[in-house]
């Protein structure tokens, strides 16, 4: 057997053994094959590096340690405060709540939930327990609530609607489901990693920020964390990316829903720059794990959707960083002095585009 060992990210030696293709195998749907879907396990006060046992301190269900390996004296992650929900400034006003469905305890046993309706006849979200094995069957690795396929739009269950508050069609108003961590490294600051095998179409946490108009934050070329909120661009793709499956029928209604001035132009976009939560510190990839969901619950408006970041694939723990496509056009950010402005990307990827922008 063709099999080498590696020191992996926590100092223990990994095996690794190369797979051979059986004649006639059909071509695999992952890019990675996991036997073992063990997560780690290890008291956050010997991680070794620690420079902060939780950066949410205490708001999210899970903390989020982070460590730094990489600076001498080992600093913690500054200049922003921790919050796990998007803040809203009193000149923003958010559209009225929509009707809601009437369904009792879950919308999955119900037959006629209007949400269900809207999400294209069925929920979003998987509502029922594949059968695992005992071992399987705790929360890293349950099945319920991860979304089926990627949507233009997800509608999710509001203020309105009268199920209950653990609805499947309300997974992303429960809170962060992972142990993530935050590490310093060489090239990129910080970054995200996680403990938990994490399955795909499993929500991993909002982006949150200050909601602001993109009109106030235009030419503030000096802050990284700002995030367009732009559905329809984020469905249409960039670059080529192929428009993402079941998208149609919703885009098609959404586009006549809003003039097509407004569908070019994000309106709006979330500043994390001082106020953020975990998903500030998920670096860019040109071959990501995580992709970009929007979501609406109470009101229908898509200039101000909640922006969600989803696993697209299997992420194992801890080998590799959480990242999403920032999706930046070539030479599309330009100086104050008129020249473009260019970023070397480090993401590592087979086919990196070699900048960020
Ligand atoms: C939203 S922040 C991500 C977290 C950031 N690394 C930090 O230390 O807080 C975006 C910034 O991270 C850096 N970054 C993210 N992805 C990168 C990549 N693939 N290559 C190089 N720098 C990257 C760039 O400076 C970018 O402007």
């Amino acid at each position: 057997v063709d099999c080498l060992s590696e020191k992996g990210v926590r100092g223990h030696l990994v095996f690794k053994f190369r797979l051979k293709r059986l004649e006639g195998q059909p071509p695999l749907t992952t890019s990675r094959v996991l036997f073992n879907r063990g997560d780690v396990h290890m008291p956050i006060s010997e991680l070794p590096g620690l420079v902060c046992r939780d950066i949410s301190y205490g708001q999210e269900n899970i903390p989020i340690p982070a460590t730094n390996l990489v600076d001498n004296p080992p600093v913690p992650p500054s200049g922003f405060v921790y919050s796990k929900s998007l803040q809203i400034p009193e000149y923003i006003k958010i559209p009225a709540d929509s009707i809601g469905c009437n369904c009792k305890g879950d919308c999955s046993s119900s037959t006629h939930c209007l949400c269900a309706v809207h999400n294209g006849s069925d929920l979003p979200y998987v509502s029922r327990q594949k059968k695992l094995s005992a071992k399987h069957v705790d929360s890293t690795h349950k099945n319920i609530g991860r979304l089926v396929e990627p949507k233009a739009v997800v509608f999710e269950c509001g203020a309105n609607c009268s199920c209950h508050c653990s609805c499947v069609n309300r997974t992303s108003q429960q809170g962060l489901q992972y142990h993530l961590e935050v590490f310093k490294t060489e090239l990129k600051g910080w970054a995200v990693r996680t403990w938990d095998t994490i399955l795909p179409g499993a929500l991993i946490c909002e982006y949150t920020g200050v909601l602001r108009r993109n009109a106030e934050v235009e030419g503030l070329l000096d802050n990284n964390y700002i995030f367009d909120i732009d559905c329809l661009q984020t469905i249409k793709g960039l670059d080529g990316r192929k428009q993402r499956s079941g998208s149609e029928l919703h885009m098609a209604s959404l586009q006549d829903e809003h003039d097509s001035e407004a569908s070019q132009a994000p309106e709006y976009c979330i500043d994390a720059g001082s106020i953020g939560n975990i998903a500030r510190f998920i670096n860019h990839s040109c071959q990501p794990n995580l992709f970009i969901q929007c979501i609406l619950s109470s009101h229908r408006d898509i200039k101000l959707a909640k922006i969600m970041l989803v696993a697209a694939d299997t992420i194992p723990p801890l080998q590799q960083e959480l990242s999403y496509d920032y999706g930046y056009g070539m030479d599309s950010v330009i100086g104050p002095d008129g020249n473009v402005v260019k970023l070397a990307c480090h993401c590592g990827a087979s086919d990196c585009r070699k900048r960020l922008y």
